[in-house]
C-alpha cells in the first residue's frame, strides 16, 4: 500500500526507449542514479503527469495516477516538484511565493509551516525578492514552497546542480536535516555519487532507459563504491552508541559490529551514514591489537580484482560489505584468495560521515 508502484514503456525517441518496472519504498530518500541520458528527468516528467505514455501505469501511496484509461491530471496530482534552477515567482517575495503555494495546500497533515521555515533556515529571507537571493537561498525556498503544498510525493530534480560545490556543501546539512522529519518519499534525481550516498536510503540505477539494479545503500553499496574510479569507496550504517569525551571518540555501531570514530559533536542514538574509502581499509591476517588501527573486523574475502596499478579486495563483515584498495605488492604478500578469512583495519580518523 505504502509505495509508489510504476510500469511504463516510453519510446521517446528513435533511439531512446525508457522501460521500467519496479516497486519503490513509500518512505525516505530514493536516489534515482545514471549517467547523463539515461532516462532520470524523463522519469520523474512521466511521474508528474508531465510526460504521456500510454499503457503505463502508476501507483502512488495506494492512489492510482494511472492505469488503462484512468489517469490523473498534473494538477490533480498531490506532488511537490524542485526543479534544478528554482522556479520562483519573480515578483513576489519569499513570504509571497511560501503564501501561495500554502493557499493551494493539499488537504492533511504535512510538516507545519513554521517548522518548514526552520528546518530550510529561511526565516531571515521572507521580506526578499528572489532576485536578491543566493543560488542556494533560492532553491531552499523553492523546497519550501513544495512542501508548503503538502504533498504525498516529493520529486527533486538534481536541486543542488546550479550550486558551486561550497554552496553544495553548506546546502546538504538542510536536506539532511529533512529528510528526518518527512514522512512522504522523495525521489531524488542526481548523478552525483557523494549526494546520493549521502541522502538516499534506497537507490534505483538507470543505464540507458533500463533499470540496470535497485536496493538500499548498503545492499548496493559495493557497487556504488566502485562506481568512482577516482575514489572507490564503501558505506556503512551505523548508529552513535557511546561517546568517550577523554579521547574525543564515540562508539558506533554498524549491523553487529562496534566502531570508533572521531567525536565531531555526535550524540548517542544519532544515526550516521559512513563513507569509508578502499583505500583507507588496510588488509591483515592476523588480529593485531599491538597497532594504532582501533578499528579491525572479522571480514571475508568476496573477491579480488587487479584494476589498473592496484587490487580492489571486496569483503564481507559483521559491519557489511567493505572495500579495500591494497597495492599488487600487498596482495602478493597475503596470497589472497576468495574465501579467505583475515581481518579488515580501519583507523578511526578515517571513518566520517
Ligand atoms: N521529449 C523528448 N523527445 C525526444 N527525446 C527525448 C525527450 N525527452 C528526453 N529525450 C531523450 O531521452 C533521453 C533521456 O533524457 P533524460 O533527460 O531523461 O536523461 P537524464 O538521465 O535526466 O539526463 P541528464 O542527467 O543529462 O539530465 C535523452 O537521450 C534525451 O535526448
Amino acid at each position: 500500500m505504502d509505495k509508489i508502484e510504476i510500469s511504463l514503456d516510453l519510446q521517446l525517441s528513435k533511439q531512446f526507449n525508457l522501460a521500467l518496472d519496479c516497486v519503490l519504498p513509500g518512505k525516505g530518500i530514493t536516489g534515482i542514479f545514471g549517467h547523463s541520458g539515461s532516462g532520470k528527468t524523463s522519469l520523474l516528467r512521466f511521474i508528474a503527469g508531465l510526460q504521456p505514455c500510454a499503457g503505463a501505469s502508476l501507483t502512488v501511496a495506494g492512489q492510482i495516477w494511472q492505469q488503462g484509461k484512468q489517469k490523473l491530471a498534473v494538477h490533480q496530482r498531490p506532488l511537490g516538484y524542485v526543479f534544478q534552477e528554482a522556479s520562483l515567482f519573480a515578483h513576489l517575495t519569499v513570504q509571497g511565493n511560501l503564501d501561495y503555494a500554502r493557499k493551494r495546500a493539499w488537504p492533511g497533515t504535512g510538516i507545519p509551516y513554521p517548522q518548514i521555515v526552520e528546518l530550510l533556515g529561511i526565516d531571515g529571507l521572507l521580506r526578499q525578492l528572489p532576485d536578491a537571493l543566493s543560488g542556494g537561498e533560492r532553491q531552499r525556498v523553492a523546497i519550501a514552497r513544495a512542501l508548503l503544498v503538502n504533498p504525498s510525493l516529493l520529486l527533486m530534480d538534481e536541486p543542488l546542480a546550479s550550486l558551486d560545490e561550497k554552496r553544495k556543501q553548506e546546502f546538504l546539512p538542510y536536506l539532511h536535516n529533512l529528510h528526518q522529519e518527512l514522512a512522504i518519499p522523495v525521489l531524488y534525481v542526481t548523478h552525483s555519487l557523494a549526494e546520493l550516498t549521502r541522502l538516499a536510503d534506497y537507490v534505483l540505477m538507470l543505464e540507458q532507459g533500463k533499470l540496470k539494479a535497485q536496493g538500499s545503500i548498503a545492499e548496493l553499496s559495493r557497487q556504488l563504491g566502485l562506481a568512482d574510479p577516482d575514489a572507490p569507496f564503501c558505506v556503512l550504517d551505523a548508529v552513535v552508541t557511546a561517546s568517550h569525551p577523554q579521547w574525543h571518540l564515540v562508539s558506533a555501531q554498524s549491523q553487529s559490529a562496534s566502531l570508533w570514530l572521531p567525536d565531531s559533536g555526535l550524540k548517542v542514538g544519532e544515526p550516521l551514514r559512513l563513507h569509508i574509502l578502499a583505500r583507507d581499509i588496510s588488509l591483515s591476517l592476523g588480529n593485531h591489537n599491538d597497532s594504532s588501527i582501533l578499528n579491525r573486523l572479522p571480514a571475508r574475502v568476496e573477491s579480488v580484482n587487479t584494476v589498473q596499478d592496484a587490487v580492489m579486495v571486496e569483503l564481507s563483515s559483521n559491519a557489511g560489505a567493505l572495500l579495500a584498495k591494497i597495492s599488487l605488492r600487498s596482495a602478493e604478500h597475503l596470497h589472497l584468495q576468495v574465501g579467505q578469512s583475515l581481518f579488515a583495519q580501519i583507523k578511526s580518523m578515517a571513518l566520517s560521515r
